[in-house]
């Protein structure tokens, strides 16, 4: 198997702050990737140190077996940053025109306007006055234009519709079929879970899962009885129940997860624990994404 992108033991300090601790990946030649996890967990931070935007304080990062910053790696990836620049004063039809005139073998311009769904009425607007779901597709234009093996898009569904979303992924999916490698972050886990081959989960700056998107789900998955409260009961009291592994709330709602939910049950109604409203969960990956979230508030 051919790998595109290694990362090895790549650490990154923001004045003092650990914010990416010793993280490793590779991505092999046609995969979908996606990197998964709350907010500041250190994803975008990881991506920047990939493309070469950042030095990582220890560690190192190659795409196609090279560094990032090398001109034939760059003429080969194709970027969609969170915040894209829009050169001022220039239409959307100029920007796309004028970024395809970088590359020796640009897809046409046609092709271009047609895989990411740019309107044809948006054309000739200024490309700073674009919504934000324009900008993205735009976004996505300009990340093509040179015909990448490799995609990288951070956050690309941001401020799109229903259809732009279903369109894009639409899209990706044919672009796979072309032999493309696409790493992309999200915040939309039914996007990771729908689209990518693999997840690789980020938590706290490390990865704390990396496989396709079945096998994270039933390594992370968890069960859990949740409930309401008809008096306080001190969090720590749960959390040393037996089998009990987390608790956390969500709207008022107390979340005790466990090994042995059965075993959870007999315990509350043994102790008449003031509890109303009592259901069992089985946990998905958008509960373990709001779980780490939680855990986030906590700390
Ligand atoms: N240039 C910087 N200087 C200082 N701290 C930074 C800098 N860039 C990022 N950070 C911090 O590093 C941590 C990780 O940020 P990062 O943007 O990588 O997270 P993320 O997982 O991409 O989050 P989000 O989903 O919100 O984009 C955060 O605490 C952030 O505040």
């Amino acid at each position: 198997m051919e790998s595109v992108v290694t990362v090895k033991n790549v650490s990154k300090k923001f004045h003092g702050k650990q914010v990416v601790n010793h993280v490793s990946f590779t991505i092999q030649k046609g995969e979908i990737v996606a990197i998964l996890g709350p907010n500041g967990a250190g994803k975008t931070t990881t991506m920047r140190m990939l493309l070469g935007l950042l030095l990582p304080t220890t560690g190192s990062a190659t795409i196609f077996n090279s560094q990032p910053t090398q001109l034939k790696v760059k003429e080969n990836i194709g970027v969609m940053l969170q915040e894209i620049d829009l050169i001022d004063r220039l239409t959307v039809r100029e920007l796309i025109e004028l970024i395809r005139s970088y590359y020796a073998s640009p897809l046409s311009f046609e092709e271009l306007v047609e895989i990411s769904g740019i309107q044809q009425e948006t054309l000739n607007k200024m490309a700073s006055q674009l919504s934000g779901g324009q900008k993205r597709r735009l976004g996505f234009a300009l990340s093509l234009a040179g015909n990448p093996e490799f995609l990288v898009l951070d956050e690309p569904t941001v401020g799109m519709d229903v259809h732009g979303r279903s369109s894009f992924w639409k899209k990706i999916r044919e672009l796979k079929q072309l032999g493309k490698t696409i790493l992309f972050t999200t915040h939309y886990l039914q996007e990771a879970d729908e689209f990518a081959d693999r997840i690789i989960l980020f938590h706290n700056g490390k990865i704390i899962a990396d496989g396709k998107p079945n096998a994270i789900k039933e390594k992370i998955s968890f069960n859990a009885v949740s409930f309401l409260l008809k008096e306080p009961i001190p969090i720590d009291f749960l959390k040393n129940l037996p089998s009990v592994t987390n608790v956390y709330i969500q709207s008022e709602r107390i979340f005790v997860v466990s090994k042995n939910t059965d075993e959870l049950l007999r315990l509350i109604f043994e102790q008449q624990l003031p509890v109303y409203n009592i259901q069992i969960e089985k946990g998905s990956l958008d509960d373990v994404f709001k779980q780490l979230t939680s855990y986030e508030k906590e700390s």
